[in-house]
């Protein structure tokens, strides 16, 4: 390529240049879909009108053929899709790298996606996560080298220059020596919010595409801060993981674990930017659900942290502390160790005319220790059948056989997974801890629900997903680590795990970084420390109510956090009022009125005199993110983000428990731009 473009001036005439051959290929490519549309609907007409002369075979080819003809259609669409979103925006990045070797450098544009030109298909635009594109998040001007599929290509970055294109017109460009200039980042962070999560890939910072490109972990690791990127820089890593292995990943293959429905909507619009579909999500209790169908219903984890933010239940608290406890994992090893052999007994089989001695039962069970009881039971069983002989050295009927296997199964002091889950109580010398009232609510605890998952694995099996081949774990903190062990078990693949230690909304079974490195051996663990949502005065005051030394705000400077005294409940309300009054009134697109909880959003959205149309109760069935005003608990809004948040009922009264610190520090970081705090009575203490 021998594009120069030194002046702005040549940089504008060659986003007109570009434009034109995006447009021309727009124009091909819509002719192009409208012919082969054409093509299928003679083809359909053809094999209709003609479906009585032709043979099963023609038929069969025919059905094949319009197949594929649909395949290449909907390719095509995908492809005019990316192609109508460079027109937008072409590109976002140039870097001119001159390879040891050469004397003349090359100008690379970089997009979000490629785009390519002529018979030689050259290169006009690179997709941004082209192994060339990496040197453009990677380095400022100076020596420099990237990945490329023969080998580490080395060189000198003579030129780099950020853009902003929107709607085909070029806003700014900006001549940089460094990683990725401030002032973009600056501009791209003080904008208000879209409805939903959006894409970062003009501004990604060196650290975060470290992340996004790691493709050696078997399980990384991400603690960041809030705000620091890394529900952004896991899609990203997924749509780049995604491109780098099209042939053998699909989004099919890859599932989120996402906290909530709403969250899921709200990073949804993230990968179809990026020109990849969306990847399959699940919340963590589904995977349960799926095993305990049939043997019991279990409190949802919204319910069981509803409960401790409601009642004062020491109980509760220390049932939960316990199974969330590091060493419960092993407690419950070791107790299916000694249930193994302690349930078993072993004795005589006589089926007339067979006779099975105890000692042939006990070496059976023993060789086959690698399987779970249940069909460890069964093959013992049918392994000792067919080695049974009578007297003239007949094998056992079918009706003795199932004798036989009727006297293994007995042998075992429990049938079902309840009951012997109860013994653990019992061994342990902690009967108390397990609370399961047959039959007033014939609910397990959220707590029971994943040591429940785990025996069962024992017990009778799980069955691993083995279609999922990357596994993404969003909010890390808030899964204890039984349930983690439950997670090695179900999915074999690659992970992405990632959270915050200090955003936990359930400190009595939340998991630690060290904890959960603790359970995958090997597991790159890389760190966040640089938050970019708030401004430094919002995250300065979030500082104040929960101290977090790791923290580095971006230097974005807002309005200071006010917190504003209330005479009593009904002034309170009258200020609310006022505040969202002042909103409309903005020019801000979305505030978030975070309470502890849900049940204090409910009151309040059902006092405010307010217009419904305008502002959205969020509870735990929500299934959508909206724009404007949104009511909910700090827990529903975790990993979301508010141009504007204000929590009410900041009083001492509703936080003061280590757990409330923690919402009100998650409330407080889901603002951008401003935040506020109202109350009556006294302040919170960590206000
Ligand atoms: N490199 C970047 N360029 C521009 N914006 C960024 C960048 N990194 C993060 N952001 C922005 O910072 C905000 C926070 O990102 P994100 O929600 O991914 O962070 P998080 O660490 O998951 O937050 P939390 O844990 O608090 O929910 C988003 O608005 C995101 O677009």
């Amino acid at each position: 390529m021998t594009v120069i473009n030194e002046s702005e001036a040549e940089e504008r005439a060659y986003v007109e240049t570009l434009l034109g051959k995006l447009r021309q290929a727009i124009e091909q490519m819509n002719e192009g879909i409208s012919s082969s549309y054409r093509e299928i609907i003679e083809a359909k007409k053809y094999v209709w009108e003609n479906i009585g002369q032709l043979d099963p075979a023609e038929r069969a080819a025919n059905r094949i053929e319009i197949g594929l003809s649909i395949d290449a259609g909907e390719k095509s669409k995908d492809n005019l899709r990316k192609l109508y979103k460079l027109e937008q925006s072409p590109f976002f990045g140039r870097i001119d790298f001159r390879r040891d070797g050469e004397s003349k450098p090359e100008p690379y544009y970089i997009g979000i996606h490629s785009f390519s030109e002529g018979d030689n298909q050259t290169n006009l635009i690179y997709d941004w996560r082209s192994p060339v594109a990496s040197l453009f998040y990677d380095f400022g001007i100076e020596r420099a080298s990237f990945q490329a599929p023969e080998g580490r290509i080395k060189g000198e970055i003579t030129l780099k220059r950020q853009y902003k294109i929107k709607d085909g017109a070029l806003d700014y460009m900006i001549e940089t020596s460094l990683n990725i200039n401030d002032d973009v980042l600056q501009k791209e962070l003080s904008g208000n919010t879209d409805e939903k999560m959006k894409n970062i890939v003009a501004t990604i910072q060196k650290e975060q595409n470290a992340i996004i490109r790691n493709e050696t972990s078997k399980e990384l690791i991400i603690q960041g801060v809030a705000g620091s990127g890394k529900t952004s820089v896991a899609l990203h890593r997924i749509a780049f993981l995604l491109y780098k292995y099209k042939g053998s990943l699909s989004s099919k293959n890859i599932l989120i674990l996402s906290p909530n429905k709403v969250f899921s909507d709200y990073i949804s619009g993230v990968l179809p930017e990026l020109g990849e579909e969306n990847m399959l999500e699940t919340e963590f209790e589904d995977l349960a659900a799926g095993e305990l169908a049939g043997i019991c219903p279990f409190q949802t984890f919204h319910q069981q942290v509803a409960e401790l933010t409601e009642h004062n239940d020491d109980g509760a608290r220390e049932r939960i502390r316990f199974k969330a406890a590091t060493d419960f994992v092993k407690k419950m090893e070791s107790f299916i160790a000694y249930a193994d052999q302690a349930f078993f007994s072993p004795e005589d089989i006589v089926v007339d005319p067979f006779f099975i001695s105890k000692e042939e039962v006990k070496i059976g069970y023993e060789s086959l220790d690698r399987m779970p009881l249940k069909p460890r039971l069964d093959k013992l069983a049918a392994q000792l059948s067919a080695q049974c002989r009578n007297s003239d050295g007949d094998k056992p009927d079918p009706s003795s056989a199932k004798k036989i296997k009727t006297a293994v199964k007995k042998m075992f002091r429990y049938s079902g997974l309840l009951p012997l889950y109860r013994e653990l109580y019992n061994y342990l010398g902690r009967p108390e801890l397990f609370k399961y009232s047959v039959p007033k609510t014939k609910t397990v605890e959220y707590c029971d629900v994943f040591p429940l998952v785990y025996l069962k694995h024992y017990f009778e099996g799980l069955t691993p997903y083995e279609f999922v081949k990357h596994l993404l774990v969003d909010e890390m903190q808030d899964y204890s680590l039984i349930q983690y062990a439950v997670l090695s078990i179900l999915f074999t693949c690659k992970k992405t795990i990632l959270g915050d230690a200090s955003q936990s909304v359930n400190p009595y079974s939340s998991s630690s970084l060290p904890e959960i490195s603790g359970m995958f051996p090997g597991a790159e663990t890389v760190e966040l420390n640089k938050s970019y949502r708030s401004t430094l005065e919002i995250t300065n005051f979030a500082k104040k109510v929960k101290p977090n030394d790791t923290l580095i705000p971006v230097e974005r400077h807002g309005e200071e956090p006010q917190i504003l005294k209330c005479l009593d409940a009904s002034e309170q309300l009258l200020r609310i009022g006022e505040l969202l009054d002042d909103f409309f009134a903005s020019e801000h697109h979305s505030m978030g009125i975070l309470c502890k909880t849900m049940k204090q959003a409910k009151d309040l959205y059902d006092h405010l005199k307010i217009d419904r149309q305008a502002v959205y109760l969020l509870d735990f069935k929500s299934i959508r993110f909206h724009e404007g005003v949104i009511i909910t608990s700090a827990h529903l809004a975790k990993g979301l983000e508010f141009d504007r948040v204000l929590v009410p009922f900041a009083d001492d009264e509703t936080y003061n428990s280590e757990l409330d610190q923690s919402l009100l520090y998650i409330a407080c970081t889901r603002a951008m731009h401003q935040l506020k705090l109202t109350y009556s009575g006294n302040p919170s203490p960590f206000i």
